[in-house]
């Protein structure tokens, strides 16, 4: 069965067209101002409305506070939200409970110990997103990380893999963790933040054939 893809730091009608033609399942926009790829509430609104019944849409977000989370869900009504900071389990249980989204919490591997404290999440998130460490930003830094520490793990909660992801390892990524979704932002882009048609489509060509 073909893995999942998701295109993550969409900001243009071009690019979310770009990610459905390719064949993505998911987009994401990202809501976080210090990122190159943030996108006001109007424009993620504008983006998600585009991209209703044909991906699902996932309104990224790094440590928002109860209102923020509100205004945020109230204007983009996203299909899921993805929590990227450092969300507590309780915190995206409550989300997951009172919201009607899908709650994918980011988690940075450093090492074993990581995911096996990915289990504090059961019960609260709908799936986990495995991701390189912090650095620059909290994500988006088209760092990957030891992909055999996902091989090894005794998975307990659906998840995805994200972090450094191109055409050009995705399909080794996809062998090596079994990864039933893959989460790529930079690795289809020409500048940070500017996305590229092409490398939208080999991005998904790639993970298709995998
Ligand atoms: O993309 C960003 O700018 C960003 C900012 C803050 C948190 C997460 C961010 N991006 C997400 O990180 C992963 C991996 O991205 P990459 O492929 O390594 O560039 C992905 O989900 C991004 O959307």
């Amino acid at each position: 069965m073909q893995a999942e893809i998701k295109i993550c730091g969409l900001s243009t009608e071009e690019s979310v067209e770009a990610a459905i033609a390719a064949g993505a399942t998911h987009i994401g926009l990202v809501h976080f101002p210090p990122s190159p790829r943030h996108v006001d509430l109007a424009t993620a609104g504008r983006l998600r409305a585009l991209a209703r019944g044909r991906v699902k849409v996932a309104l990224l977000s790094v440590n928002a506070e109860v209102e923020a989370m509100s205004r945020m869900l109230e204007a983009v009504m996203p299909d899921v939200v993805q929590l990227h900071g450092s969300e507590t389990p309780e915190w995206a249980a409550l989300l997951r409970d009172k919201m009607p989204v899908e709650v994918w919490k980011a988690l940075g591997v450093k090492d074993a110990a990581t995911l096996e404290k990915s289990r504090r999440y059961e019960g609260a998130v709908d799936r986990l997103l495995f991701d390189a460490p912090a650095a620059a930003l909290p994500g988006g830094n088209g760092e990957a990380f030891d992909w055999r520490l996902l091989a090894e793990f005794d998975h307990t909660i659906p998840w995805g893999l994200a972090g450094g992801l191109t055409a050009d390892n995705v399909g080794a990524a996809i062998a090596a963790t079994g990864a039933k979704l893959v989460d790529t932002s930079s690795g289809v882009e020409r500048a940070p933040g500017v996305k590229d048609a092409a490398k939208i489509a080999a991005f998904c060509a790639a993970a298709h054939s995998a």
